[in-house]
């Protein structure tokens, strides 16, 4: 497992499907120059997707593989599909931006992090409710078997919000992100305060 540097953070996003987390998390990620860690999956891609953007797209015999080998941090298996991010990609993206990243996970992932590094990790939860999130992924265009699926989650997710150090209803796009970034810098600048 890579081992943190003292003033490393590792910023969580979590919540249900829908909620945003993505959308939020790239616009402050942008603004404060935090990248995304990209996960693996055996998912089929979506018509949108783009491999190494979204996903690292694999089999699930190239996944296994991975697995098998130790490279896998953490695992976890949603409906039928596997999703895993590497220990080296964490390391690699620490080396390319120093300081802080971020991922995107569901509540199993969010903990296994926290176990794993505990005060380098701070847990985002976004969400929204659940009809808003229904809306999203229809205007998404996402077919209703496939909405009905995604929901089947929403209870599970929505029960770690307490477990989080910061939760964000996104309502308004622009009042989310602001207030996102500013909760993020406030950590990024304490970082640099005690480097003085
Ligand atoms: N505050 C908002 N108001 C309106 N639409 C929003 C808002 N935030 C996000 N969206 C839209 O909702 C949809 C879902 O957002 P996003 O993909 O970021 O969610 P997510 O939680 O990361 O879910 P997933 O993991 O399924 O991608 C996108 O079409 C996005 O543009
Ligand atoms: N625990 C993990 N969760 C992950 C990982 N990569 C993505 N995710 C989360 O899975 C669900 C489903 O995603 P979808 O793209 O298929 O709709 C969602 O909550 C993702 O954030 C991971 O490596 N580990």
């Amino acid at each position: 497992m890579y081992e943190l540097k003292e003033k490393e953070m590792i910023f969580v996003f979590t919540g249900p499907n829908g909620a945003g987390r993505r959308t939020v998390a790239e616009m402050s990620g942008s603004t404060l120059g935090i990248k995304q860690v990209i996960s693996y999956t055996t998912r089929p891609p979506r018509a949108n997707e783009v491999d190494g953007q979204d996903y690292h797209f694999l089999n699930p015999a190239q996944f296994f593989q991975a697995q098998q080998s130790g490279e896998f941090l953490e695992i976890t298996e949603i409906d039928g599909n596997l999703y895993g991010i590497k220990h080296s990609d964490i390391e690699k993206k620490f080396q390319q931006q120093k300081g802080s990243l971020y991922l995107i996970l569901n509540s199993h992932g969010a903990q296994h992090l926290k176990d794993a590094y505990g005060e380098h990790v701070v847990r985002i939860f976004i969400y929204a409710d659940r009809n808003l999130v229904a809306k999203r992924l229809h205007d998404s265009g996402f077919s209703e078997e496939e909405i009905a699926r995604q929901l089947s989650h929403y209870d599970e997710e929505m029960a770690y919000r307490s477990k989080c150090e910061h939760a964000f209803e996104n309502i308004d796009l622009a009042h989310t992100v602001f207030d996102l970034t500013k909760a993020l810098d406030s950590y990024l600048q304490r970082n640099l305060l005690e480097l003085d």
